[in-house]
C-alpha cells in the first residue's frame, strides 16, 4: 500500500489543486481525533486519502473503501498533497518519477457504473471471475475476437498486469471490473451470458459465506447465462468440489458434467503450481438449459424531500445497526465536515454488504464515492437509511 510518513500533517485551504490533483474536504474521525480524511480527485475519480497523526510521525495513505483501481493514481495524490501542505516526509514507498501507465484511461478498465447504466449486449458475453495472472482471460480473448470478455478482480496487482498485456496484445474484446463478482451478477441482463469461467477460486475453508460457488452465485448464473451456456468452475480443492456438488446438485433441475484431470486449452500460473504437486483437478460444469425471465429492478437511491436530523444526532448513529428482513445498515464511523457530518456505513445483504459513505451537508445528502449497486436488497436499505438519517 503506497504511504509518506510525514512529520507532522497540515491542513491546506481547501478546496485546492496542486498537480491537475484536487483536493475538496477534510472530515475529521469524530471519535478517534488522530483520524481524518481527505477527499480528492484525480482523473475523474474521487477517493480519500487517509490521515493518521502520532506524535512526531503521521502517516498519509489512502482509505482502503475507496481506494482508486490505479496505483499511480494514488501515488499522484499522495505526492500532490505533500507538495501543496509542505509537508516534510521521513520515509515513504511511493516512487518520486512516475511511469507513464495511465490505467485510468486504458479503456478495458471500466467501472461498476458502466455495467449497472447501459450493460453492453451488442456481442456475446463471457465472464471470468477471479483472473488471476489473466492467462485464461487473455487466450481466450485472442481467439475469440467476436465475443465480449468480461474479467472480474479484486486483486489489484492483477487488474494491472492483465491490463498492460491487454494493451500489448492490442486485444479490443476485453472488459475489466475491479468488483466482487457476486454483486456483479446481480446487474447482469438475463439469458446474454455464453459462458463463466470460475477458475481455481480461493477455497475459504475457514470462512465459506465469502466463496464464490453458492446457492444465490448459481441462481444468478442460471439467470444470467443463454440456453445452452455454461458455469465453469475448475479446482484443485476436494473440499471445494465436494462442497459446490453439493450446492449444485441441491437445485431441483440442473444439467451438470464432471470431469477429473482434464486439460483445457491454457493451463493458469495455480494450475501448473497444482499440476507439479501432482494434485487431481476437478471441473463442475453447469449447462444452463432454461430461458429466465427479464430481470426488472425497481427504486432509486434518490434523497429527494430529505430534512435530515442534527449534527449530534446523525454522530450518535455511530456503531448502531438496523436490521431489516434479507439485510441490515451498520454506522462504522461517523466523521465531523466543517458544514455538515459524514458516515460510514456498510449495508445490503448480510453475506455480501456494501461499504460506502454517506455525506450530509446543508440539507444535501449524498452517497460516497459512487451509488451502492442498483440490487433490490440495497435499494431496499436505502429506504430504511432515509428513516435513519431524516428526523
Ligand atoms: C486462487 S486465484 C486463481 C486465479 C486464476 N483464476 C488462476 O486460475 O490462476 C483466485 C482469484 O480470485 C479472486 N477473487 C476472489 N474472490 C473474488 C470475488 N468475489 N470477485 C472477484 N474476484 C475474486 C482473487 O483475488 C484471486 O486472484
Amino acid at each position: 500500500m503506497p504511504h509518506l510518513h510525514i512529520k507532522e500533517f497540515k491542513t491546506i485551504e481547501l478546496p485546492a489543486v496542486q498537480d491537475e490533483v484536487h483536493f475538496n474536504f477534510i472530515a475529521d474521525n469524530a471519535n478517534h481525533q488522530d483520524e481524518k480524511l481527505i477527499a480528492t480527485e484525480y482523473e475523474g475519480e474521487d477517493f480519500f486519502l487517509l490521515v493518521k497523526e502520532e506524535e512526531g510521525r503521521s502517516l498519509l495513505k489512502t482509505d482502503k473503501l475507496t481506494r482508486p483501481a490505479s496505483i499511480y493514481n494514488v501515488h499522484r495524490a499522495l505526492l500532490a498533497y505533500a507538495k501543496a501542505a509542505g509537508l516534510e516526509v521521513i520515509a515513504s514507498n511511493v516512487p518520486q518519477t512516475q511511469k507513464n501507465v495511465h490505467l485510468q484511461t486504458a479503456s478495458a478498465l471500466k467501472k461498476i457504473d458502466y455495467f449497472a447504466n447501459d450493460f453492453p449486449r451488442e456481442k456475446e458475453v463471457r465472464i471470468e471471475v477471479g483472473f488471476g495472472s489473466g492467462r485464461h482471460l487473455l487466450h481466450q480473448a485472442a481467439n475469440n475476437p467476436d465475443i465480449l470478455f468480461i474479467g472480474i478482480e479484486i486483486h489489484r496487482p492483477s487488474i494491472e498486469q492483465v491490463l498492460k498485456q491487454v494493451v500489448i496484445q492490442k486485444l479490443d474484446n476485453v472488459m475489466v471490473l475491479d468488483y466482487d463478482a457476486r454483486l456483479f451478477m446481480e446487474l447482469v441482463p438475463s439469458n446474454i451470458v455464453g459462458a463463466i469461467y470460475v477458475h481455481f477460486p480461493v477455497p475459504w475453508d475457514k470462512k465459506p459465506h465469502r466463496r464464490v460457488i453458492s446457492t444465490s452465485f448459481i441462481q444468478e448464473a442460471r439467470r444470467v447465462l443463454k440456453e445452452g451456456g455454461t458455469l465453469e468452475l475448475r479446482t484443485d480443492s476436494e473440499n471445494y468440489y465436494a462442497y459446490s456438488y453439493e450446492t449444485f446438485i441441491a437445485f431441483p433441475k440442473i444439467t451438470l458434467q464432471i470431469k477429473k484431470n482434464h486439460d483445457i486449452a491454457v493451463s493458469s500460473k495455480y494450475e501448473d503450481r497444482w499440476k507439479k504437486m501432482e494434485k487431481n483437478i476437478y471441473d463442475v460444469i453447469m449447462v444452463n438449459d432454461e430461458i429466465s425471465p427479464e430481470l426488472v429492478i425497481e427504486g432509486d437511491f434518490s434523497f429527494e424531500g430529505s430534512s435530515p436530523r442534527s449534527a449530534d444526532e446523525l454522530l450518535a448513529l455511530h456503531n448502531k445497526t438496523i436490521r431489516f428482513d434479507g439485510g441490515f445498515i451498520h454506522f462504522e464511523r461517523v466523521y465531523k465536515l466543517t458544514n455538515g457530518v459524514m458516515l460510514r456505513i456498510s449495508m445490503g445483504s448480510f453475506d455480501r454488504p456494501e461499504h460506502l459513505y454517506l455525506i450530509i451537508t446543508d440539507n444535501r445528502l449524498s452517497y460516497y464515492p459512487q451509488l451502492p449497486l442498483r440490487s433490490p436488497i440495497n435499494l431496499e436499505a436505502h429506504k430504511h437509511l432515509l428513516k435513519a438519517v431524516n428526523g
